[in-house]
């Protein structure tokens, strides 16, 4: 029978079906921060139950408010530093190497496709970008996790979005994420695998495609999964080399996962993107989008460069490209919080930081900083970012702050201007 690669994934990782749809998954990593997993380690302490299945499997960062802002964050960091040392989970990630767990996390090379992946954070749906079944979970899902290395799902239906065409000048994977979630709605994906398929997204590099599958969340969507091609195989190359004697040998094992052609889903979404334009959310919804013409002069207090969406090489190649040589608008400030050590170093060598250091912004570790408004960026009231990141819930970044979604292209014009702009003069 024809299978989607959830329904693969599902089959080959089978332990239990306690009840009919209800199948418990054997996990190939578990990936923890030090907002959720504290609650968790706590938990199992108190119940006498402080072990791990496995300490290779997994995977630790200290990443949303760090360097800690105060005796609340630095206990968090704490109880994680500890366990992970308790436990000799040899990869730990600390200060100095800690970075955006969705992004660090896949540059390490921890992601396959055919993997399954829980965290206690939304967007770990952001591993589907390899062909790995990737959800967020919560707490007592978490312990479990950590315990005995599985993890319970009901059995998801999948929506697959063909998208095709070439993206236009000044369009990237963010643009075409905010369309599918204002065409669909957030709630338009809830408890569904969303499946993304098309020439666009196989002419998409890792960066774009993790770009994608990050905001799947802000559809309900559980895990946004990509088909693992060549792209896959090179960025991953410098971690399987050993396993696979040639890139070919490599694609044509983690092939395997993809869906076969003739899977049946519960729904298939066209979305041609030969005509989008830079998209924009306005409200306190991220299903809020309008075209960025459309928003155009709406004046903003801060730019906000970073997160798991958008805080990627990539994505400050594009922001630097259009700030070289310009200046923040003068009632602005902008902050760029780079999402690992790696990005920060590259930026560096490729001149990059210097480009945002002379149009006046302030570079920051690497961390979730601003886009939670626990550090970094707080806004105060009344204000307004635009911001490369995926959420733009009321207060999100600071009570009583308003949040842009946009592109990182989008965001470096709306840093020149002081307005929220179009990309697309500057290109
Ligand atoms: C802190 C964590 C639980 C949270 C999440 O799960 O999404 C955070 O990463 C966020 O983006 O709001
Ligand atoms: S960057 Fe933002 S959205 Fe991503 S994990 Fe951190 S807080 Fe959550």
């Amino acid at each position: 029978m024809p299978k989607t690669i959830a329904e693969k994934i599902f089959e080959s990782h089978l332990v239990d079906e306690p009840f009919p749809g209800t199948k418990v998954l054997r996990l190939d990593v578990v990936l923890c921060h030090e907002i959720t997993t504290p609650i968790a380690i706590d938990d199992l302490v108190r119940r006498n139950k402080d072990r791990v299945f496995d300490s290779t499997k997994i995977k630790a960062v200290i990443d949303h408010v760090t360097p800690s802002k105060d005796s609340k964050t630095a206990t968090q960091a704490k109880i994680l530093r500890d366990w992970a040392r308790r436990h000799d989970i040899p990869d730990f990630f600390d200060i100095g190497a800690n970075g955006v767990c969705h992004a660090l996390f896949p540059e390490k090379g921890f992601i396959r496709p055919g993997y399954t992946v829980i965290m206690g954070d939304s967007h770990t749906c952001t591993h589907g970008a390899f062909g790995a079944f990737a959800a967020g979970i919560g707490t007592t899902d978490l312990e479990v996790g950590i315990l005995k290395g599985v993890c319970a799902f009901r059995q998801p239906k999948t929506i697959r979005f063909n998208v095709i065409g070439q993206l236009p000048t000044g369009v990237y994977a963010k643009d075409v994420i905010l369309h599918i979630i204002g065409r669909i709605g957030v709630n338009g994906a809830t408890d569904r695998v969303m499946e993304f398929h098309g020439d666009t997204i196989a002419a998409m590099t890792m960066d774009s495609r993790m770009a994608l599958c990050n905001m799947a969340i802000e559809a309900g969507g559980t895990s946004g999964i990509c088909m693992p091609d060549m792209t896959t195989v090179d960025y991953l190359w410098p971690f399987i080399s050993d396993e696979f004697e040639s890139k070919e040998a490599a694609l044509a094992e983690y092939g395997k996962w993809c869906s076969d052609p003739d899977a049946s889903y519960e729904q298939v979404i066209d979305i041609d993107v030969t005509n989008l334009e830079p998209t924009v959310t306005f409200g306190y919804k991220p299903d809020q989008v309008k075209p960025v013409t459309e928003l155009a002069g709406t004046k903003v207090d801060q730019i906000y460069l970073g997160s798991c969406t958008n805080g990627r090489l990539e994505d400050l190649r594009i922001a630097a490209g259009i700030l070289k040589g310009k200046k923040l608008a003068p009632h602005v400030r902008g902050i760029l919080s780079p999402a690992t050590p790696k990005v920060y170093q590259e930026a560096l060598k490729e001149g990059l930081m210097e480009i945002f250091m002379e149009a006046g912004f302030c570079i920051t570790n690497p961390t979730c900083g601003a886009c939670l408004g626990m550090s970094n960026g707080v806004l105060a009231e009344g204000e307004v970012c635009a911001a490369t990141t995926n959420r733009n819930f009321m207060g999100r970044m600071g009570k009583g702050g308003m949040v842009h979604l946009m592109s990182p292209a989008t965001a470096a014009a709306s840093a020149i201007e002081g307005v929220i702009a179009d990309p697309r003069k500057y290109l």
